[in-house]
């Protein structure tokens, strides 16, 4: 039997880069919230898995009807990501070897087939792996006047996404050490670098968008829309 699967989503920030009158992950996409969109993308791809959703302690949005998974529990959110994902792996009766997805809620048009590659990904590479996708643009460094300095050779950079995938003891060590040591680190991978180990970087698709700034709202409309008569997903959710 193949152990089990968790799922951390931290779901307790603010949004203040959205500048809405709620947390961003409150918002509505195309008939439901941000928050029930991601859970339910993640449910498509591992119904049985366990969720531990972080949620702001004070946080008055969050219905459970919008949770789809039979096992979940929800935890405190922390004063950073880091801090909220910690949380997540405190609560959970995780086994060492047991594997854990770190995923945004803030990125609801993730697809099955992405998260079932990062999934296979994870499971054969011991310092895990992550979904990310090569730099496309031309990259600058500003100076102090936001006149560029340089630019920067674009070979070998990549942008991280998530899912981020991890075994348990592995990553609870690697963001405990983290925090111990006073590393601001704003990803799971960054934290299990930190260690001296090598997460797997598995291209992921370009539309998998962090809504972050006010104009990514249309973006995501636009993307789901497009996935919908492209992808074959079904059973989306309508709440
Ligand atoms: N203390 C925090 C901060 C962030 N997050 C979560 O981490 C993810 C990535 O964070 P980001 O996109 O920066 O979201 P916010 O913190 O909400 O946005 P902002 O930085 O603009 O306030 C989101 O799913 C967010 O809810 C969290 O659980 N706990
Ligand atoms: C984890 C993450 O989504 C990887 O791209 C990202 O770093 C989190 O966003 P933040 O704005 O750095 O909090």
């Amino acid at each position: 039997m193949s152990p089990p699967l968790w799922l951390v989503v931290p779901a307790a920030g603010q949004g203040r880069r959205m500048g809405a009158g709620r947390p961003k992950q409150y918002l509505e996409l195309g008939g439901a919230t941000i928050l029930a969109r991601t859970l339910s993308r993640l449910h498509q791809a591992f119904p049985q898995a366990r969720l531990v959703l972080c949620l702001d302690p004070d946080d008055p949005w969050f219905r459970p009807q919008w949770v789809p998974f039979a096992h979940w529990q929800r935890t405190d959110g922390g004063r950073e990501r880091m801090d909220s994902v910690l949380n997540a792996l405190q609560v959970m009766a995780a086994e060492p070897d047991d594997m854990v997805l770190v995923h945004d809620v803030a990125r609801p048009c993730v697809t099955t087939a992405d998260l079932q590659a990062l999934w296979q990904a994870v499971s054969v590479h011991p310092d895990g792996a992550l979904l990310a996708m090569p730099v496309a643009d031309t990259m600058k460094r500003a100076d102090a006047r936001s006149c560029v300095a340089t630019t920067e050779p674009r070979e070998g950079l990549w942008h991280a996404l998530t899912p981020q995938g991890f075994r348990f003891e592995l990553l609870q060590q690697a963001l405990f050490q983290a925090k111990t040591r006073g590393l601001q680190v704003t990803d799971e991978a960054s934290a299990v670098e930190s260690q001296g180990r090598r997460p797997l970087l598995v291209p992921g698709r370009r539309d998998n968008l962090k809504i972050t700034h006010p104009e990514d709202l249309a973006l995501a409309t636009a993307i789901l829309a497009a996935q919908k008569s492209s992808l074959p997903l079904s059973s989306e959710t309508s709440q």
